[in-house]
């Protein structure tokens, strides 16, 4: 079991350079398989292991995938397989992505379920609605969904119950190589969703509106292989945010896109946290004691819910009383237990979580329960009296590249504790640029 230490108290100060966005460049590696010329080559790619569980999956499915220096190359020309086995869809949500392209080039696709995880249900009704609407035909069992078309989906127009991102992508991706036009209304307007169209449009693809609530696809007979590159991460970008607000610090978030965060922005200033848009990044001052605010999180362009925990850590620092209310997930306050061991004192009640802000944390054992809680509790150890030991960090590994090395070039006093399965520890190192780099290791690097 790895381990992240933080030893608490010191101001974050300096530079920190953001990479590709998480979520934006797993949907652009599944459209990959849209590519039945050429080869695609993906820029600013961020070696993390959800990267390398996606690409494994385009690997079982017959393309060639090679990571280096942060660019992907995708060679999808030829595939051998329409599954993509549970083995790889267990571990992360986001392989469900490839089947809109499988089944929409292939015709044919079996998926494992990706079933629900820590922070909710997370159903797909609406993907397999959106699929159905353009001709599919689904069948359920054994944990799998199988997914059929005679000849080529045909464009459809699809109303999205909930804006689900995933959805969305899915959908955009199917209708691409369909025949006609699809409509996607109350679709999701995230940043990754333009990313993901524009990438899309590059391989030939006709896709209008991403970005608003009304997506048109028109469907093209082929689509080829291009370069491009991703999109920083704004979670990345927001969580080092928090972590110089946090400090009461001074920090460049190099590769920030002010327009991708405007409501992190708005809730950090309306805290008194100091925001200087620059060109290539934004700077963030803050001076103690911040004043409480209340946070609700919603879809794009609403507060993202991947900052929410993030935020709790911050709003337990600050002058007053929070409300915390959760909307897009139904379990997504794990991390409240784990804020509770080191002395936080906040109230859940239902979707909402009152927090009291000024805390004298200290620091404990916590486990990360979910990719961003694991990131709100290192947020929590930069304050926190002592030392703060966090476990479940294979998490944190999902999201965040060389999280201990990019915070303590920021000063902060944080490394990290390799353990073997037996629990045997590995090697540990005071000085985090010892450690080893996470290499993204697939067939033909
Ligand atoms: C890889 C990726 O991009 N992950 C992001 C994506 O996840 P993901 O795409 O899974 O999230 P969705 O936008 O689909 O989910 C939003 C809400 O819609 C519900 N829903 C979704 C699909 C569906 O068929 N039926 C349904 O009811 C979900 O249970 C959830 O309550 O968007 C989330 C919401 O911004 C983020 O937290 C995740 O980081
Ligand atoms: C919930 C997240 O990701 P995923 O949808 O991949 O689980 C996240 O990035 O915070």
């Amino acid at each position: 079991m790895s381990k992240f230490i933080v030893r608490g108290g010191n101001v974050l100060t300096g530079n920190v350079k953001v990479s590709g966005a998480k979520n934006s460049v797993l949907p652009i590696i599944a459209a990959s398989l849209l590519g039945e010329e050429g080869v695609s080559i993906i820029r600013d790619a961020p070696p993390l292991d959800d990267v390398r569980t996606i690409s494994r999956v385009l690997e079982s499915l017959g393309a060639k995938v090679t990571y280096d220096q942060e660019v992907i190359t995708v060679d999808a020309r030829q595939l051998s397989s329409y599954e993509a086995p549970y083995e790889w869809v267990r571990k992360m949500r986001a392989s469900f992505l490839v089947m809109g392209p499988l089944l929409t080039r292939l015709g044919h696709t079996r998926i494992s379920l990706p079933g629900g995880c820590a922070i909710g249900t997370r159903p797909i009704d609406q993907h397999l609605k959106g699929f159905e609407a353009m001709g599919a035909k689904i069948q359920l069992g054994q944990g799998y969904v199988e997914a059929t078309v005679d000849g080529r989906l045909r464009g459809a127009k699809i109303y999205l119950d909930v804006a689900s991102v995933g959805a969305t992508e899915n959908i955009m991706m199917a209708a691409a190589l369909a025949e006609g036009t699809t409509l996607i209304e109350n679709a999701a307007k995230e940043p990754e969703i333009v990313d993901l169209a524009n990438y899309l449009n590059s391989m030939g693809a006709i896709v209008r509106g991403a970005g608003t609530e009304m997506i048109r696809i028109e469907g093209v007979e082929k689509l080829h292989g291009v370069e491009h590159t991703v999109i920083p991460d704004r979670v990345e970008a927001g969580t080092y945010m928090i972590a110089a607000a946090i400090t009461g610090g001074d920090v460049f978030v190099e590769g920030a896109i002010a327009d991708h965060l405007n409501p992190v922005i708005a809730k950090l200033e309306e805290m008194g946290v100091q925001i200087d848009v620059k060109e290539n990044g934004i700077r963030v001052t803050a001076k103690h004691p911040l004043k409480s605010v209340d946070v609700k999180t919603l879809p794009y362009p609403g507060f993202p819910t991947d900052m929410q925990s993030q935020m709790m850590a911050l709003l337990l620092k600050s002058e007053g009383t929070s409300v915390v209310t959760e909307t897009v997930f139904e379990n997504r306050f794990m991390h409240v237990e784990q804020f509770t061991l080191m002395n936080a004192q906040i109230k859940v009640e239902g979707r909402t979580a009152i927090v009291t802000g000024s805390s004298n944390l200290v620091g404990a054992k916590v486990c990360a329960t979910d990719l961003r809680a694991g990131a709100a509790l290192i947020l929590a150890g930069l304050v926190a009296e002592g030392t703060t030991e966090v476990s479940g960090i294979h998490h944190i590994d999902r999201g965040y590249v060389n999280l201990a090395e990019k915070l303590s070039g920021l000063g902060a006093d944080i490394w990290r504790i390799e353990m073997g399965e037996e629990g045997k520890r590995l090697e540990s190192s005071h000085a985090v640029e010892e450690l080893p780099k996470l290499k993204i290791q697939t067939s033909g690097v």
